[in-house]
């Protein structure tokens, strides 16, 4: 293909969640579609996202149902896993993700690059292996990558990339970052055996998510041995004398004792370095997001962005949906076709789940006044856990509005709580008000009934 210049009616920037589900979106609206990607299908998600994390995260569960079911009488101990043998049956399951991209792209007709494009101007896509795509639209699907804090020794930690490229587990681990990645990297390394400890700049994990849940779910993760520091302020890392380890620096404080690894997993920055952006008129805001209309329109005509790298909702889902349905508006003729950011459900895969819905109670109070907000919560321990006198507690708790009580805001923390969203998402978005979910008659025994239930 090198050096040669190729006509398509969609050129997609960028083959991970919004970039690939963009491609066979078009195709499927006869589009003739082009699609760059320098590395593995997928992207993000499926490469060292949600896919992999997902998997380890299966295996940490696992670990402890061994506990679970040896305090029921089976004849087993808890036991590390193989790390080899865990990271390998991963891996193959993500290169079947890869095959059947590879298999339903070629099915599609769609042109597959595996280079780096930037923009040229005038519809004109640049590949780094000399190809020139002339495209009458451009979709930009770059996503983002991890950010390192600004510190001395900071190339000694490993960021969530680095995670999964470990070759094995190491003994003691300190995480940095109190957000989704950082908390779900804990659960699962404590999970597989290693001495976790995190430490975060605030007072609580997980900014934004409701605090009553986010307190209970502090609660189980300390009972599950990990060591949580708020209010830490990390000045350095730095080597570890004569081991191999590596130390923390507290600002004004001491360096502790070595960690086998630091996982810095201070947040992501959409990756926009490189494109020409500027020279193609797309708009860039002051935090290096894209910026995009309720359409994914940028500032230029026939360029639009999806996903991570407009900085909106970091999500699979979310960056799938905009790629679809900005696709259906395109080349379906649905001129209307956008993506409804609001009630979009989300779950932090923490030892155990927590996840959310909607509004948290702090943001219905200022969006419909505080008299107007009602609160209904149960924390419980479920079947499970009390049979093996496992101090392990579900909390859930709807946050309601107005006489008719409808339900604004669903906070799950708690066994099977990423599994029970995903319907109460459908209500929530439906408008049910609490009245419905009691006329609702419950699945028993299940953990999820307690919804229906909630007074
Ligand atoms: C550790 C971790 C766990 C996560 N877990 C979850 C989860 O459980 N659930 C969930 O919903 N979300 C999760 N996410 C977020 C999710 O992975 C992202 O929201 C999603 O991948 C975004 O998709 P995207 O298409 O915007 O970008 P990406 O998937 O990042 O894809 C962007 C692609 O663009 C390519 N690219 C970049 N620059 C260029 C260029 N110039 N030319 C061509 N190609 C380029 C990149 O190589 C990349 O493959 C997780 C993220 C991380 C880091
Ligand atoms: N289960 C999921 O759906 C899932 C999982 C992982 C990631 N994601 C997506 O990816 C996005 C990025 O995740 P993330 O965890 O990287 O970001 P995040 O924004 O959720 O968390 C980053 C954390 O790092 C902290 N931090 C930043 N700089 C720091 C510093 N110098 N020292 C100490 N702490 C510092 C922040 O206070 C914050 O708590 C999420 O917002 C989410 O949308 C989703």
């Amino acid at each position: 293909m090198s050096g040669a210049r190729i006509h398509v009616d969609l050129a997609v920037v960028g083959g991970g969640s919004g970039g690939l589900a963009a491609a066979f979106r078009a195709a499927n609206h006869g589009a003739r579609v082009a699609l760059l990607e320098p590395g593995e299908l997928g992207g993000t998600c499926v490469n060292v996202g949600c896919v992999p994390k997902k998997a380890m995260w299966l295996a940490a569960d696992l670990g402890a149902r061994i506990g679970l079911a040896q305090a029921l009488g089976f004849p087993v101990e808890p036991a590390c896993p193989d790390w080899e043998t865990l990271v390998a049956s991963r891996q193959r399951y993500i290169a079947n993700i890869h095959a059947s991209y590879r298999k339903r792209l070629d099915e599609a007709g769609i042109v597959r690059l595996p280079a780096r494009g930037r923009l040229a101007g005038d519809g004109l896509v640049e590949c780094d292996d000399g190809t020139q795509l002339q495209a009458a639209h451009i979709l930009l699907a770059t996503g983002g990558s991890p950010v390192r804090p600004d510190i001395p020794g900071v190339e000694l930690g490993i960021d969530s990339d680095g995670f999964f490229a470990l070759s094995a587990a190491p003994r003691r681990v300190a995480i940095i970052g109190g957000g989704y990645i950082g908390v779900e990297l804990a659960g699962v390394m404590q999970g597989l055996g290693c001495q976790v400890e995190l430490f975060v700049r605030g007072d609580s994990l997980l900014k934004g998510f409701d605090p009553d849940v986010v307190e209970r779910l502090q609660g189980n993760m300390h009972q599950s041995g990990i060591a949580l520091h708020f209010g830490y302020s990390l000045a350095a890392l730095e080597a570890g004398g004569d081991s191999d380890g590596v130390r923390l620096r507290e600002r004004d404080g001491d360096a502790g004792e070595p960690f086998d690894a630091v996982i810095l997993a201070t947040g992501r920055r959409p990756n926009t370095d490189g494109l020409g952006l500027e020279a193609a008129g797309v708009r860039v805001a002051d935090d290096g997001r894209i910026e995009v209309d309720g359409f994914q329109s940028t500032s230029a005509e026939q360029i639009y962005a999806v996903g991570d790298v407009t900085g909106r909702l970091a999500l699979t889902p979310v960056a799938i949906a905009e790629g679809r349905r900005l696709m259906d508006r395109v080349f379906g003729g649905e001129p209307g076709a956008c993506v409804d950011h609001g009630n979009v459900p989300t779950v932090v895969f923490s030892h155990p789940p927590l996840g959310r819905v909607g509004l948290t109670e702090a943001e219905a109070r200022e969006r419909f006044g505080g008299d107007a907000v009602s609160c209904h919560r149960t924390t419980f321990r479920p079947m499970l856990h009390a049979l093996a006198d496992v101090q392990q507690h579900s909390m859930f708790k709807a946050v309601c509005v107005g006489e008719e009580k409808r339900v604004v805001g669903l906070h799950l923390v708690g066994e099977a709580a990423d599994e029970i969203l995903q319907g109460f998402a459908v209500a929530v978005k439906m408008g049910a008000t609490l009245a419905d979910f009691h006329a609702t008659v419950a699945i028993h025994p299940t953990s999820a009934e307690e919804i229906v239930l909630l007074r």
